[in-house]
């Protein structure tokens, strides 16, 4: 295979496109806006599955699986949370040559086909908490342009959707699995996120309130959204009526959550960390974590050499490393770095003549190219270490790329200027509705989308005295992060 020929700071978008696909991540489709799974690709969802589904069910949450299709009935039933998402959802209109007597919708999220059955199952009290996940795809015919797992018509995702009878409980949730979104970003895929609440034009619309983990492009300067956690308080519940009796036997309206991370995940990670020479994968996410790479010489049976990267291997999975072992002969060392290499490999064993007489592999990180020699005995325990090393310092890395790229503002003038100059920019806001719209017409230009708020951080900077808004000049509330988005 050869190199990527893209740039990462000269042709983005190419470079991204050559990355997904030399990585073996994602096989382009006919049908505009699919994308294939890979199994280098699925395998980090995978991952970013088992993390996220061992620890919802610490929080009680049970997995289901609800029908792909929704009637119109239930789908317009919560018009206006439907209406700005209609030119979106697919219909089946037909099965073989005869038309349907009604269309049926393609679920573009669940809601309006898990409530009706909600109202169902929930009269009492001890009926609640009803706390139900499902790890499913959904479609949504989006126009804007298709980029594979960042945005495309069918992706995968888990969607939570619980029930409580006090916002108390509700409230907590919301919070707990927003810090497991954290966690898949920060600790799993090394990417900083922002915890923060969206505003009232960016939350979704048939909720309460929306909380949020933005993460950052730094080449393109773009925020991105990387998973939500609404409140819905009791508007669903209302519409759908989903009533308990409460133990004092009086009828209440219970009170919900919807929560959903996707695929798009992995798509932030392959941007913030990837580099010329292709995908870089942090360990945690990486479906191998260590290739090793005979280096055959005339000084020594070939045999003999493997026999002891075999050796090496099975003590590295001993230590519960994913490894893979390459001893094709019909591709030379160096080409089979290259190969590695694009595929992301963390840190790749080197095993040649010399090694083998002196009880040592040569070892090189893919983060940084650093090399070393460390010794084979106890070689699981060093080389955990050397990829816990790899984690660490790729978060750091990219936590400081991206707080290079926020820029505190109070004025106007200096809220275009950071905006034009590819920053995220904090700014103090009357948090008004039609404030931010008109901050969206004004900063709408034709090479560029409009700047939206991106959240307001729970992690608010001192806002002094008698600060003023920095688009309507009225008195500040809070500081919202702003900026140009996916
Ligand atoms: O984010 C989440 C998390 C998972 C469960 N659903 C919520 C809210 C989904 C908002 N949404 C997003 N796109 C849509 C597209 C078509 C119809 C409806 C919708 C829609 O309701």
């Amino acid at each position: 295979q050869l190199g990527i020929s893209a740039k990462k700071d000269e042709n983005f978008s190419s470079w991204y496109s050559q990355v997904v696909t030399h990585g073996e991540m994602i096989e382009y489709y006919d049908v505009s806006g699919c994308y294939i799974l890979r199994p280098w690709s699925y395998a980090m969802w995978e991952i970013i599955k088992d993390f996220f589904d061992t620890e919802i069910k610490k929080l009680g949450v049970k997995n289901a699986y609800f029908p792909l299709f929704v009637s119109e009935k239930a789908l317009i039933k919560e018009k206006d949370h439907v209406e700005g998402f209609a030119p979106e959802v697919a219909w089946v209109t037909r099965s073989g040559n005869s038309d349907l007597e009604e269309p049926i919708a393609v679920r573009p999220t669940s809601e309006t086909v898990m409530y009706p059955i909600y109202s169902k199952w929930i009269r009492s009290h001890r009926d609640l908490p009803l706390k139900l996940n499902q790890w499913c795809n959904v479609v949504r015919w989006e126009f804007k342009d298709p980029t594979p797992f960042i945005r495309s018509r069918e992706f995968l995702w888990q969607e939570g959707h619980t029930a409580f009878a006090t916002k108390e409980e509700a409230d907590e949730e919301v919070l707990a699995i927003l810090d497991l979104y954290r966690r898949v970003y920060e600790d799993i895929l090394a990417v900083p996120v922002i915890k923060g609440i969206k505003s009232e034009v960016e939350k979704f619309a048939g909720g309460l309130y929306t909380t949020t983990v933005e993460a950052y492009i730094p080449n393109t300067g773009r925020g991105i959204q990387g998973a939500t956690s609404h409140c819905l308080g009791q508007n669903f519940a209302k519409m759908f009526e989903i009533y308990f009796e409460n133990d004092n036997r009086e009828r209440k309206m219970v009170w919900q959550n919807s929560w959903g991370l996707t695929t798009r995940t992995i798509g932030v990670m392959v941007m913030v960390h990837g580099d010329d020479k292709g995908l870089v994968l942090p360990p945690r996410v990486a479906p191998v974590q260590v290739v090793i790479i005979h280096i055959p010489s005339k000084d020594i049976d070939t045999k003999v050499l493997i026999e002891a990267c075999k050796e090496t291997a099975k003590q590295l999975r001993d230590a519960g490393l994913r490894i893979e072992e390459d001893y094709r002969d019909n591709y030379s060392p160096g080409w089979k770095f290259s190969d590695w290499e694009m595929k992301g490999v963390p840190l790749r064993v080197e095993v040649g003549p010399k090694d083998i007489a002196s009880k040592q592999v040569k070892v090189v990180r893919r983060d940084n190219g650093g090399k070393d020699f460390i010794a084979t005995d106890n070689i699981g325990a060093s080389v955990a270490n050397i990829l816990e090393d790899i984690q660490k310092s790729m978060l750091e890395k990219a936590r400081e790329a991206r707080d290079a790229c926020i820029v505190k503002v109070t004025s106007w003038d200096e809220f275009i200027a950071a905006l034009n100059n590819k920053k995220m920019v904090l700014a103090p806001w009357c948090d008004e509705k039609e404030v931010e719209e008109s901050v969206k017409e004004r900063t709408k230009t034709d090479q560029h989308g409009a700047a939206k708020t991106l959240c307001m951080p729970f992690d608010q900077p001192e806002l002094p005295q008698g600060s003023v808004c920095f688009s309507s000049g009225k008195p500040a509330k809070k500081w919202a992060l702003w900026g140009r988005s996916y």
